[in-house]
């Protein structure tokens, strides 16, 4: 877990996890923006891949073969790229080999969305999101509490539940800002 890979602060990827709807797919595009960096979205490229919607990879393929896809690609975009902004799906940093690469090669932001927060955005996100179907609400707070012990392990954590996309997109560029400029000295 602690592997020594020596690659410089301002070259690491920037990868954001957090739970569905948090809006790793908004902010992360939007922090690219502003930092100047290619953007990749890991879900949008199993799409381009599969050429079909996430929910339609589900059901034709199963979500094995998603999850296994899901973690090839971001290992390879993780080891083979840098000065990136990737957003991860929700579900990927639950798989131990993915939180090693993201922790050892980039600097991983959680997206930090409240539970009750969360439940205000459940009816927006809940079409697109298939392992949020058939489940009631009790099921959806169990799997909310069971993935924060995964999401815990991070190296920033923003806390967007008073934050529009755009307020949080500048908070996330100002701790990295802030945390490079504290790392300078050593890279
Ligand atoms: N007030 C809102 N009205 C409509 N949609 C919302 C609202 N708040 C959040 N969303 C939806 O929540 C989702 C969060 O963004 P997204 O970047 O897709 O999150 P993630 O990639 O973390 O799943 C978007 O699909 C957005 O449309
Ligand atoms: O949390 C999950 O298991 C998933 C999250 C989704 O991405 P977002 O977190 O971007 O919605 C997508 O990868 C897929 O529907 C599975
Ligand atoms: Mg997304």
């Amino acid at each position: 877990m602690t592997e020594n890979i020596q690659i410089p602060s301002w070259k690491k990827n920037i990868v954001f996890i957090g739970f569905m709807g948090a809006g790793k797919t908004t902010i992360g595009q939007l922090v690219a923006k502003k930092l100047h960096r290619d953007f990749i979205d890991i879900d949008l490229e199993i799409e381009n891949k599969y050429g079909m919607p996430v929910p339609e990879i589900f059901r034709k393929f199963g979500e094995s073969r998603f999850r296994q896809l899901e973690k090839e690609l971001i290992l390879d975009t993780c080891t083979n790229t840098c000065l990136k902004v990737i957003s991860l799906g929700g579900g990927a940093y639950l798989q131990e080999e993915v939180r090693e690469v993201c922790l050892n090669r980039c600097i991983v932001c959680f997206l930090d969305l409240s539970w009750e927060a969360f439940k205000n955005r459940l009816p927006f996100i809940v079409d697109t999101r298939p392992v949020l179907q058939n489940k009631s609400l009790a099921e959806i707070k169990e799997l909310f509490r069971k993935r924060s012990a995964a999401y815990s392990m991070h190296h920033l954590r923003i806390g967007i539940d008073d934050l529009d996309f755009e307020k949080s997109a500048d908070q996330v560029v100002e701790l990295l800002h802030i945390g490079a400029s504290l790392h300078q000295p050593q890279d």
